[in-house]
């Protein structure tokens, strides 16, 4: 991990209608680093990813991604920062029309000059660099697990040869052997890929097995960031609660047997 910040979020303020989700918040993200982005139900984890992608617009403050203000680019410009990320929605947001290396091939169609034989190719890639057998590559959505399908939208993600990916929520829904799984894989391509991870999860497990610090949304803002041995110490009642409850304490048991799954999610 360098100590360069890939993104740089400052003063955001996040509003629908009379709703305030963020007020003055401030968030760094270190090339190189997996973060983990934790808070309760609706302190608004999945819309600030939206907002560092692009996809919503906050009311107020500033999002530099590569050192560049994402708010103020737009056309070719806005494309290019585009390409260096990967983003993997909750559900994997595949087209269920489009099989999985058809889903993989969709971010490649921007790539000018491939040929449609060296698209396939890289598509293929991709889906088993996911962890994907290969007969999953002529496959629908529809046909696949919820962990397949999870990791056919991180193929997706990681079509362009990203340089950060953005994970909401990998692992919700897997079971624990999955979600060890996913666990691995993500440090494993974090490190051969050198990627930078924004993560955001409830899932402890996941957490202690991959997080290299921790970002804590609540009171609008993001409260504290550090690594889990920080958090630990940290004096504030929803952050004790989450990372001091029965949860955590089956998570960190998980961990010091070796992150063997017997315990995981349990609590
Ligand atoms: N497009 C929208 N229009 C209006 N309100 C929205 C919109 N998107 C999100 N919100 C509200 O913003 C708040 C934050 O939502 P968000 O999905 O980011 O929460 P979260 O922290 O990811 O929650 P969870 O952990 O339950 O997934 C919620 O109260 C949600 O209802």
């Amino acid at each position: 991990m360098s100590g360069e910040n890939i993104i740089e979020v400052r003063g955001l303020r996040t509003q629908f209608g009379d709703h305030v989700v963020h007020d003055g918040l401030d968030l760094d993200v270190k090339r190189g680093e997996i973060l983990g982005v934790v808070g309760g139900s609706g302190t608004g984890k999945s819309v600030l990813l939206r907002e560092i992608v692009g996809l919503l617009r906050p009311a107020a403050g500033t999002i530099r991604v590569f050192g560049q203000d994402v708010g103020a680019l737009s056309g070719a410009a806005r494309e290019a920062v585009e390409r260096r990320w990967g983003v993997m929605f909750q559900d994997g947001a595949l087209f269920s029309s489009l099989t999985v290396r058809e889903n993989v091939e969709v971010p490649l169609r921007a790539v000018p000059g491939l040929t449609d034989s060296q698209r396939q190719g890289l598509a293929e890639l991709k889906v088993a660099m996911a962890g994907l057998p290969w007969n999953a590559n002529a496959k629908f959505p529809s046909d696949l697990s919820g962990g397949m399908r999870k990791r056919a939208g991180l193929a997706r993600a990681l079509a362009l040869d990203p340089e950060i990916v953005f994970l909401d929520e990998p692992t919700a829904g897997l079971d624990p052997i999955g979600a060890d799984a996913f666990d691995r894989l993500i440090v494993a391509l974090r490190d051969a890929l050198n990627l930078s991870v924004f993560l955001v999860t409830h899932d402890l497990d996941t957490l202690h097995a991959c997080c290299d610090r921790i970002a804590v949304l609540a009171e609008k803002k993001v409260l504290v960031t550090g690594t889990m041995a920080e958090m630990l110490k940290v004096d504030h009642p929803w952050v004790h609660e989450y990372f001091h409850g029965p949860r955590a304490r089956a998570a960190q048991t998980t961990e010091e047997a070796g992150g063997q799954t017997a315990d995981r999610g349990k609590g």
